[in-house]
This record gives structure tokens, C-alpha cells and sequence, in this order.
């Protein structure tokens, strides 16, 4: 591979020619791979009694693994059950370290495509409030498609600036995520394009871009709370000195010192122009690709002084749900219909944190204790349930794989090896016996979306834009 010249002269520079000489050798190696199963599903455990596939764990998160090269999980129905997310394993480590919990208020500012997000949600078990952004619009629709494949209920999903997330959102979140957009020197093994693009001023743009991001995201925060920057460069003004400058302008926060795993090195404050902050960013990591089995990493936890019971998030006016308007029994009628007949099992609707909400013919399952959303680009305001069309509710695909298999009162199972499996993937109708009415589509157990029987047959729902593609 060929690197830009100065950056491998900054990098020499940073190094010394004994570390530089090992680190260059790592652009030789072949990058290692990586999945991490979906916790929302089944448990690693659950997952590796499953497939018999060459796994080996990810150190730093009990649901990551490295796969081989000849793999192509991409390329299996569980895939498309959403039991895994495939994921570069040094990008495991931001979600893994901030360890968010069932049952409290996350925020992931930079969001898209949404590996980080998929991690957090498994963390919560579909319990709290995850509120999921980015600011690029073709990127978020990305996001919502991972949001709904791995079966995440629990996410309201925004398209907005940090800035005006931060108006709405004041003190509002127990954890912060903040993935930085950055110079992306880490990825050169990963993504080959990323070396065109790269040059020092691209640097200088992305820290003008970091120091706005982390200021808005520090207003959010409660007092107590955490806030995890990562980002997957090298360039120490994006790392180490932009964590430096962010502590000595907000003196309310510190550093959470991260447990290290083998191979994972703490931040260099040699590489801090800040004598005064110069200790506290060696509790920060870097992962280097020349030392662990994983492409270029760095890793801030930083935590805001206070702690819950002196924050006044609790008295911040918590508007009705989501702002649009409130749904209306009989408008729903359909829904509920549909739910009693097909879904008798499921208990969704009496969970006390969640709350029905329509927006024109959509419905949606929202969190409750949002406040007022209404000034705020929504792609998702919660789980999307549905359409009401002329009168009749029609299943979401999100819907789908939000549900357990023994949710519904209809459903076919297929198995992996089935060649029904892929016809059903790639929209075709099936002859086959079901039931009448809608039909929940399942391999070995695990929702894949929604067929509906007649006569024979099964006409398929699966949506076009999630359809398997031959040779991809
Ligand atoms: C490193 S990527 C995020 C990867 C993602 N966290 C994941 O795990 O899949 C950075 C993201 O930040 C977004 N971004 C850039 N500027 C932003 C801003 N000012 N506010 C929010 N997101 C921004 C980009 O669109 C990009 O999707």
C-alpha cells in the first residue's frame, strides 16, 4: 500500500524509527475480520452452539470475534435475522469500554452506519432511552436500517447538529457516545480510499469539527455521567490534545482511567502541547495495529462531576411523547385488531416505557420521558410498528425483527440450508402452505419479516431495499 508521504513522515515522527519500522510492517499484514453477535437475539454462547464456523473471541468484548477471510457472513440468512453485526474489532472497543446499562438515557452523536449503535442497544436490552443521531441525511438512512434489522426498539432516531440536539436534550443523558468523523488514518488497511482523501489539512477540518461536537455533547450530559470520544485516527491533535484542550476548557470534567487489554496502549501525553493536562490523558487508549489483531483506535471515557440527584433532568418539562399527534383509539382500531389476532403473546403494548404514537399513518412503540421532539429532523420516533393504510394496519419490517418468534400465532420456519430461505430473501413468492393472513417468516426461530398466506401460497412481504443480492 502506498502512504501519502507526510504521513508517514509524522508518523516516523511520532514513533521513532524502532516503533515506526513495526507499525509500517503492520500495512503488510492482512487485517483481521470481525462479527459480534447480537445480544438482542441469543447470546455468543447461544450463537457459537449454532454455527460451525472458525471463531475466535475479540478480547475486549465477550460478543466479538475474529472470522477468516473465506467466510462471508455477509452471505448467510442469519445475517439477514440480524444475529450479527460485522464489524472491524478495534471499532468494538468505544461501546465495549462505555458500557451503557438497561435502563438509562444513551446517546450516540455520530451515528451512522450504526455499528456502535447496534452495540449499545444490545447493552440496554431494549430498556432506557437510546437516541441515535448523525447529520448526514443519506447516512442516517443507513442507520435506521441497521436500527431495524438488529431488532432495536427502544431508539428514536434524529438527523440533526449536535447544536440543536443540545437545545432539546440539555443535561438529559446518564451516557454519551461521541465516534468522532476524524482523519480516518486507522482505517488505510480497511479502506484503501481513505488514504486519497487524506492530507494535514483534512486533520485541521475534522478537530475544527471534534471541538464543536464534544462541546455540544458535554451540554447534554447530567452531572455524573459519562462521555466516550473514540476516534479511528492516529494524528495526536485528534486525539490526545484534542481530549487535553476539551478538559482545560471544561474543568467539570475528568478523566475515567480505561482498563487496559493486552496490547492496548495508554494515550501519550508527550504528545499533549499541555504540560497541566499532560498526565491525565495517559487513562485514555490507543489501539495500535501493529500491537493488537485490529485496525487504528483511540479511546477517551471522561466523566462529568455531580451525580444524578443534583441534576434537575428530571424536573426538564418531559412533553407528551415525540410531539406529533397523540394517537387516536379509533384510528387504531386495525392495529389492535391485527395485534390480538396475530400477535396474542406479545406484551409490548403494556410495557410502562414505551408509549403508542402516530405520525400521519405511521405508528410507532416511543419511549416515554423524551422531551418535546417537535424542532427536531426525526428519521425514527421509536419502533415502527406499522402503516395505516385506508384503514388497514400493515406490519413494518421493523416490526418483524423487533419480535420473538413466539410472539405470533402464525409463522413459517425455515431452516438456513432451505432453498425456500433465499427465494423468501429475495422477495419471491412461495408456494407453500401457511395459514391465511399475515405469517411471521422465521429461520431456525429468528423473525425475518412477513408473508402473507392465501390459497397455497405465501406472498411475500420482504421490503426491496433489504433483498438479497446475488454475487454481493
Ligand atoms: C466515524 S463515523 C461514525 C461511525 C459509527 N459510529 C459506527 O459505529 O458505525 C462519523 C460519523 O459522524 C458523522 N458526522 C460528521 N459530522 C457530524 C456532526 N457535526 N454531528 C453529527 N455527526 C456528524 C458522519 O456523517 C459519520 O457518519
Amino acid at each position: 500500500m502506498s502512504l501519502p508521504e507526510a504521513f508517514t513522515a509524522r508518523m516516523k515522527h511520532l514513533l521513532g524509527e524502532e516503533e515506526y519500522t513495526d507499525f509500517l510492517a503492520s500495512y503488510t499484514e492482512a487485517r483481521r475480520q470481525g462479527l459480534r453477535v447480537n445480544r438482542l437475539k441469543l447470546s455468543p454462547q447461544a450463537f457459537l452452539k449454532r454455527v460451525d464456523w472458525k471463531l475466535e473471541s475479540v478480547p475486549w468484548t465477550e460478543d466479538g470475534f475474529y472470522y477468516s477471510e473465506s467466510l462471508r457472513p455477509a452471505k448467510h440468512p442469519y445475517y439477514h435475522a440480524g444475529l450479527y453485526y460485522i464489524q472491524e474489532p478495534s471499532a468494538m472497543s468505544p461501546a465495549a469500554v462505555l458500557d451503557a446499562c438497561p435502563g438509562e438515557r444513551v446517546l450516540d452523536l455520530c451515528a451512522a452506519p450504526g455499528g456502535k449503535t447496534t452495540q449499545l442497544a444490545a447493552a440496554m436490552q431494549g430498556q432506557g432511552i437510546l437516541v441515535t443521531n448523525d447529520s448526514n441525511p443519506n447516512r442516517v438512512k443507513a442507520l435506521v436500517k441497521n436500527v431495524e434489522l438488529y431488532g432495536i426498539r427502544n431508539a428514536v432516531v434524529t438527523n440533526e447538529t449536535p447544536d440543536r440536539l443540545a437545545k432539546v436534550f440539555p443535561g438529559y443523558f446518564d451516557k454519551i457516545l461521541v465516534d468522532a468523523p476524524c482523519s480516518g488514518e486507522g482505517m488505510f488497511r480497511k479502506e484503501p480510499d481513505m488514504v486519497k482523501s487524506w492530507s494535514e489539512a483534512v486533520i485541521e477540518t475534522c478537530c475544527g469539527m471534534q471541538r464543536t461536537i464534544l462541546q455540544d455533547a458535554a451540554r447534554m450530559l447530567r452531572p455524573g455521567g459519562r462521555l466516550l470520544y473514540s476516534t479511528c485516527t492516529f494524528a495526536p491533535e485528534e486525539n490526545e490534545r484534542m481530549i487535553a484542550e476539551f478538559l482545560m476548557e471544561q474543568p467539570d470534567f475528568s478523566i475515567v482511567p480505561i482498563p487496559m487489554h493486552e496490547g492496548w496502549e495508554q494515550g501519550r501525553p508527550e504528545w499533549t502541547q499541555n504540560a497541566e493536562a499532560n498526565r491525565l490523558v495517559s487513562g485514555t487508549a490507543r489501539l495500535w495495529p501493529h500491537r493488537i489483531s485490529g485496525e487504528g483506535h483511540y479511546v477517551a471515557l471522561l466523566q462529568k462531576a455531580g451525580d444524578k440527584e443534583s441534576s434537575e433532568r428530571d424536573s426538564m418539562i418531559l412533553a407528551k411523547p415525540v410531539g406529533t399527534k397523540q394517537t387516536q383509539e379509533k384510528e387504531l382500531a386495525d392495529f389492535y385488531t391485527f395485534v390480538k389476532e396475530t400477535l396474542p403473546e406479545w406484551k409490548g403494548l403494556e410495557d410502562n416505557g414505551f408509549i403508542l404514537t402516530m405520525h400521519e399513518d405511521r405508528v410507532f412503540l416511543s419511549p416515554q420521558d423524551l422531551p418535546g421532539l417537535q424542532s427536531l429532523r426525526l428519521a425514527r420516533q421509536g419502533w415502527l410498528l406499522g402503516t395505516i393504510k385506508k384503514k388497514r394496519f400493515e406490519p413494518s419490517q421493523a416490526f418483524a425483527m423487533g419480535l420473538k418468534a413466539e410472539n405470533a400465532a402464525q409463522k413459517v420456519n425455515f431452516a438456513p440450508d432451505e432453498s425456500d430461505t433465499i427465494r423468501y430473501l429475495k422477495g419471491e413468492t412461495l408456494m407453500r402452505q401457511a395459514e391465511k393472513g399475515w405469517n411471521l417468516v422465521c429461520v431456525d426461530g429468528f423473525p425475518l419479516g412477513w408473508a402473507k398466506g392465501a390459497g397455497g401460497m405465501l406472498k411475500n412481504m420482504y421490503p426491496a431495499g433489504w433483498r438479497w443480492m446475488d454475487g454481493a
